[in-house]
């Protein structure tokens, strides 16, 4: 009888044991050395139960976690909690020790694992999805030489330049006809305009999207039916883009996201996007690999024939195999180009359209800014320029100043991942090996705190300090809430306004060995999109139900109300 309650009482005891083993591992962990909230510490939920209704609220992910951490502890550097299953991630809103650690740690740090578990089960082979190795390293060069200047001014300008006049014809048609006096969403005309030069650049087609929209509103505009023309290649692209978006916002807010994602690959939605994919861009390769494997090996080292990205990459790979006397592989069957050319094409257009409808929301709430802007435009360009090489060869300090300010301020993609390759520091905290930092590109304020001590920064945070000073204390870096392309300005020979890129830390495209590929590319749609859209409108005020400068976050960050109203020139 007493041996039987003692077993009783003993299994009452290991299950009560176990119990509060397990309570403990749910309760967050926080790493040592670095901020958090105390509270959020003693409750299984860690910060969630904070973050998630500011989410629910505004609409932005990243921005809710610096609100409950680095902001609410006022400190640079924090971390955020989570359940004990999930480790916490260290939050950084620091741009000169941000742009330290990308540009000038990269033994220290690789892309954070976050960011793959977001990307890669959607897009296993592509650069984004991937660690820093070897491999990874000849992926990134064989791309690489399709993002140079010589590449770029070559195929990509006149592409862009050709699609902003297609843009122009359809908002001169819209302002004149249907809208009138009325604000239009811009948002998705600038995705189609980026699509159609995005695609050009990779793929060497011309979609058609812009001149499809004009089509389709001419023909409304002239009562007929719809005209049973097939819809433009850009089309396909245009829903499987917009599917995917969705889907990296909706499952990069679940608590897990990589499961999410990796469910995601199994619906018959994901299965449809990725033969819809391939399909397009099968036929797309076919037609240029027949090409250069018709060619000699003379004219296959020739470069003057390339169109596209893909034209560049796919000769090189038929190159190599015919050196090596191998027979060219198959690129249809080559996952890791499939892959590469779709983030290709998906980042390189929305990230540069939701940039865009930002410039425009700017340029709406700054008049006085876009009186300035057309003024100094008019007197390089006295009528809208006919060539992008013109508009790349002239030097504008406040047309280059407009640009970097809208990309600083609209925080199109608000945050980078980074992973600790080893136990280090950073602004003194201890930082454990396999440790996730989120660190706020976004430099639309001034860092949380006090100024932090210089002995606190890493050695080469200093030395680049002492070099070229820090920016952010600096009259470039007063009411950064504010727009005001100034700040990039200085005075340079002989009294003459001169742009400096260096004035605050430029954190926008990330950088290092991981920052963004498409950055020349981006900047050169923003500036020939710029000059044209300027010289060619004036951008009015917008009814007050418009004026919000709220944003969401999806993949990247996107403005609620990208609308304008416009008057042609
Ligand atoms: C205004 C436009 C753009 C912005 C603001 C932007 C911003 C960024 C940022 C912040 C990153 C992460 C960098 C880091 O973690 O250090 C990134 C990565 C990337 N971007 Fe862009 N981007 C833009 C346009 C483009 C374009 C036009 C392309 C392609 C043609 C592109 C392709 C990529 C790719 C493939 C990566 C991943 C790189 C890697 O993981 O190594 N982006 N971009």
């Amino acid at each position: 009888m007493l041996d039987s309650l003692s077993v009783r009482l003993g299994l009452l005891g290991s299950v009560l044991a176990s119990f509060i083993l397990l309570l403990r591992k749910l309760y967050p962990k926080p790493y040592p050395g670095i901020p958090y909230n105390e509270a959020s510490a003693r409750r299984i939920t860690g910060d969630m139960m904070d973050f998630a209704p500011i989410i629910q609220k505004t609409n932005e992910t990243a921005d809710a976690l610096f609100t409950v951490t680095t902001q609410k502890l006022g400190t640079p550097i924090a971390q955020v909690l989570f359940p004990g299953f999930r480790k916490p991630i260290i939050l950084l809103e620091d741009p000169r020790e941000i742009e330290d650690i990308i540009v000038r740690r990269n033994k220290e740090f690789d892309k954070g694992q976050t960011a793959l578990d977001i990307f890669g089960p959607m897009f296993p082979r592509a650069s984004i999805s991937q660690f820093t190795t070897p491999a990874l390293k000849a992926q990134k060069r064989l791309w690489a030489d399709t993002m140079s200047m010589d590449f770029l001014r070559k195929v990509a300008a006149p592409n862009i330049h050709t699609s902003t006049c297609e843009l122009i014809e359809l908002w001169r048609l819209k302002a004149s006809t249907t809208f009138q006096n009325q604000p239009f969403n811009v948002h998705s005309d600038f995705k189609d305009a980026a699509l159609d030069a995005i695609w050009a650049v990779i793929v060497g087609e011309e979609p058609g999207t812009i001149q499809h929209d004009i089509k389709t509103l001419e023909d409304q505009l002239a009562g007929k039916a719809c005209s049973g023309e097939a819809p433009p290649i850009g089309s396909f692209l245009k829903e499987q883009v917009s599917y995917i978006m969705n889907s990296i916002a909706r499952n990069g807010n679940t608590p897990s996201p990589k499961w999410a994602q990796k469910l995601e690959t199994y619906t018959p939605r994901y299965r449809k996007f990725r033969r819809v994919v391939k399909a397009e861009m099968h036929r797309a390769m076919k037609k240029a690999v027949d090409r250069y494997q018709s060619l000699e090996v003379a004219r296959l080292e020739d470069d003057a024939a390339d169109t596209c990205a893909m034209d560049l990459v796919l000769r090189r790979q038929v190159l190599q195999a015919r050196r090596a006397g191998v027979p060219p592989s198959d690129p249809t069957k080559d996952e890791n180009m499939l892959d590469e050319m779709f983030v290709l094409l998906v980042g390189g257009h929305d990230s540069t359209a939701n940039t865009l409808s930002w410039f425009l929301r700017y340029m709406e709430s700054h008049p006085a800014v876009q009186t300035t802007l057309r003024t100094t435009l008019r007197t390089f360009f006295p009528t809208p320029p006919t060539s992008a090489t013109t508009i790349l060869t002239t030097d504008i300090p406040y047309l280059d100043a407009t640009c970097e300010e809208t990309l600083r301020l609209s925080g199109t993609a608000k945050g980078g991942l980074r992973q600790a390759l080893v136990d280090t520091h950073v602004l003194g905290c201890p930082i454990p090996r396999g440790a996730e930092i989120l660190m706020n590109f976004h430099v639309n304020r001034a860092p949380p705190g006090e100024a932090v001590e210089e002995g606190r920064r890493s050695a080469t945070s200093r030395a680049a300090g002492e070099k070229r000073g820090d920016g952010l204390r600096g009259v470039a870096g007063r009411d950064l809430g504010a727009f005001e392309p100034r700040r990039w300005l200085v005075d340079g020979e002989g009294g003459k306004e001169r742009f400096d890129a260096a004035a605050l830390p430029g954190l926008a495209f990330g950088g290092g060995v991981r920052g963004c590929p498409g950055r020349r590319l981006a900047m050169m749609e923003l500036k020939i999109m710029v000059v044209m859209l300027v010289l060619n409108f004036e951008f009015l005020p917008l009814p007050e139900e418009y004026k919000s400068m709220a944003a969401t976050e999806k993949a990247f960050r996107e403005p609620d109300f990208p609308f304008a109203r416009m008057r042609a020139l």
